[in-house]
């Protein structure tokens, strides 16, 4: 042992190499030096891995660099794809558009393979269809994509959203399906179609059709409106003359606007009306026009007209934004006068302008405040009329708003024939994209679409066909035409028009419109039905109110401050009603003092009178201003809890 021991200490130390631990550890140390490996072969162990292990890495880092060769290809390849589409949208005078977005937008969009034909909408009492309209020149100019796609009876927007890295760009995609939606290659008169011509006939047939126009300001709601009032006067007068002349029909009109609260006539110089329930409950607008015309064309000027009066400002959207819902009704009576059947086209406000009930300007405030008000009311209203499922003991929320009160004929009149259309407009930009998904989930709301197979049935069965020509440029809207007063031909004029007989007054050219109408101040049959309006509007918004919230639908309406924003523009109203009055007894009162003064100065001179006399007036006069001063403060102490509420809404 101690000789093996030796022996391996001497080789150690001629090979140069440490000489501790034991004898098989110096063997080992030895081996190694010789290259045999542990098992005993002379494989050269260690040497073998250090060569696998290089050749590995080398791999790895070839293919380390073909990766990243690929990568940088597809980069620069990219980079010329965008450099290329930049050049194409440059050259189609399409402004700095997001080209990532821009091609996931792109292979985001619905195909149109899928689409239906369009159903005529006769089968259902309420229909909601959806228009894209095309997006504009100056839209492309300015940057915008199409983010809305169409296959009927699915319209899908496509929401530019970032991942949470804030970088990685995707679309959101949201589809949603209604009874018809149009893409914007489909004109007007494929709309008037399907969506339409189907419900003429119940105009002839004790019925009342009424056709709304919902969506964001500039998304193509006047446009389509117009296009579908110009078809459907047409149609209207060739059933009269031809289907239906047995019945003698007759057809009149009557246009007016709510704005703000205030009903204003727009065949009779915006003269301010007042919607009032009476004792049996029926709702009339007080001194309303109603115009009977003979023609198709005295009709479609009349309706030019009103359209162009209208209260509209300029928005970046539009360059006549509507500030107002407009209501266009046109009466199918019968020869004696009895109204047959009613057509209403409501082309509603702007819907983002209820969100103006944020504005930091209390008059937009109150605008907002109200538009938001009826059309909540308005969905309420159709939504109950939807669920009630033609039973009639349901209650229809109308009176919460002017807007559905002027409508009540809409929802539950004694009509036989019912029928509600609701046409959502949406702008296709991108940046619209919000405004749209808001106008596509309010249209969803309102009514239970028929499942998909259904739909399927129906389409076929229908036999319609997709139309896709591009549509043509319509033609400029027309000038106003000339003021009624100055027509060669005077038109007949109804006044007080009442849903049951009328009474026909002839229009005369020297007698001014607002000489037709009654004035019914201080009237108390109308004070007692004002009231009852009144309580009846209080009653079915709190309703409402209730409705909305135990749907969660009211977490986005400030509602305090629509509460105060509804109660200043209310007692202003009445304020400003009330002045109108007082001016109009200070008015008689002066002329009562220049007769007392003519007298006391006169030959007669009666002081007496004078001074008793005088003292009357004087003790009226304080009386008013008393009353008047009331009332200002109260809407002072009314516009700043208005104010309050709009600091504290916009605080949270
Ligand atoms: N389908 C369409 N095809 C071509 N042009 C359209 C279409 N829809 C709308 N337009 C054009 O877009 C512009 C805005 O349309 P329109 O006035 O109808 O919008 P709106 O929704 O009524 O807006 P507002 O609520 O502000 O009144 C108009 O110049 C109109 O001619």
């Amino acid at each position: 042992m101690l000789c093996l021991m030796i022996k391996l200490n001497n080789e150690l130390k001629d090979r140069k190499l440490q000489v501790f631990g034991t004898n098989h550890e110096r063997k080992e140390r030895l081996k190694k030096f010789h290259g045999v490996r542990s098992n005993g072969s002379n494989q050269p162990e260690i040497k073998k891995k250090v060569t696998g292990s290089k050749s590995n890495v080398v791999d790895k880092i070839k293919a380390m660099e073909e990766k990243r060769t690929e990568r940088r290809r597809k980069m620069e390849e990219e980079k010329v794809a965008k450099r290329e589409k930049a050049a194409i949208n440059q050259a189609r005078g399409e402004g700095m558009i997001d080209i990532d977005f821009q091609n996931l937008m792109e292979t985001s969009m619905i195909s149109s393979a899928k689409a239906y034909p369009h159903v005529p909408l006769n089968y259902a009492k309420i229909f909601v269809c959806v228009r894209k309209r095309p997006l504009f020149k100056k839209e492309k100019e300015s940057g915008q994509i199409d983010c809305v796609s169409v296959a009927n009876p699915v319209i899908r927007v496509g929401e530019p959203k970032y991942k949470v890295d804030g970088i990685t760009k995707f679309i959101e995609k949201h589809d949603h399906r209604f009874d018809n939606v149009f893409s914007h290659l489909e004109n007007s008169e494929d709309m008037y179609k399907s969506c339409i011509r189907p419900m003429l006939d119940k105009l002839f047939n004790d019925g009342v059709a009424t056709i709304f126009a919902y969506g964001q300001t500039g998304s193509g709601k006047t446009f389509t409106m117009v296009a579908l009032q110009e078809l459907a006067i047409t149609d209207i007068f060739s059933l009269a003359e031809n289907d239906y002349a047995s019945l003698d029909p007759q057809v009149s009109l009557s246009f007016y606007e709510i704005y703000s609260g205030r009903i204003l006539d727009l065949l009779n110089n915006k003269k301010r009306l007042q919607v009032l329930e009476d004792g049996s409950n029926k709702i009339q607008v007080k001194g309303l026009q109603e115009i009977s015309v003979e023609s198709e064309e005295e009709l479609k000027e009349a309706i030019n007209y009103a359209n162009s009066i209208r209260t509209t400002k300029a928005t970046q959207a539009n360059d006549t934004s509507s500030r107002s819902h407009a209501i266009m009704c046109i009466n199918i009576r019968d020869g004696e006068g009895s109204i047959i059947g009613k057509f209403l086209m409501v082309d509603l406000a702007g819907s983002e302008r209820a969100q103006d009930i944020r504005s930091n300007n209390r008059e937009r405030r109150a605008e907002g405040a109200e538009i938001n008000k009826s059309l909540l009311a308005l969905k309420e209203c159709i939504r109950a009329l939807d669920n009630a499922k033609g039973n009639k003991e349901a209650h229809v929320p109308f009176r919460a708003s002017k807007l559905t009160m002027v409508l009540r004929d809409s929802f539950m009149g004694t009509k036989k024939n019912i029928c509600i259309g609701m046409l959502a407009c949406v702008s296709p930009g991108y940046s619209h994209a919000d405004h749209s998904l808001n106008t596509i989930r309010y249209a969803e709301r309102l009514k239970e679409f028929l499942p998909e197979e259904e739909y399927a049935k129906l389409a076929s069965e229908s036999g319609g066909s997709l139309p896709k020509a591009p549509e043509k440029k319509k033609p400029k809207a027309k000038k106003p035409p000339v003021p009624k007063e100055s027509k060669k031909k005077p038109t007949k004029v109804i006044t007080r028009a009442k849903w049951g007989k009328i009474d026909r007054v002839k229009y005369s050219e020297g007698l001014k419109p607002s000489e037709n109408v009654d004035d019914d101040d201080g009237d108390d049959e109308n004070q007692e039905d004002l009231m009852r309006t009144k309580k009846g509007e209080l009653e079915d918004w709190k309703l409402l109110k209730q409705t909305l919230r135990s749907g969660g639908e009211d977490d986005f309406i400030p509602m305090d401050l629509q509460e105060k924003a509804d109660m200043l523009l209310e007692k202003k109203e009445e304020l400003i009603s009330k002045h109108m009055k007082y001016i109009r007894q200070v008015a008689l009162m002066l002329k009562q003092e220049g007769e007392l003064i003519t007298q006391v100065q006169g030959p007669e001179c009666d002081e007496e009178n004078y001074v008793r006399n005088m003292r009357k007036v004087v003790k009226q006069k304080l009386k008013i201003y008393q009353d008047l001063d009331k009332d200002l403060e109260e809407v002072d102490q009314l516009m700043k809890e208005e104010e309050e509420a709009y600091n504290l809404a916009n605080a949270k």
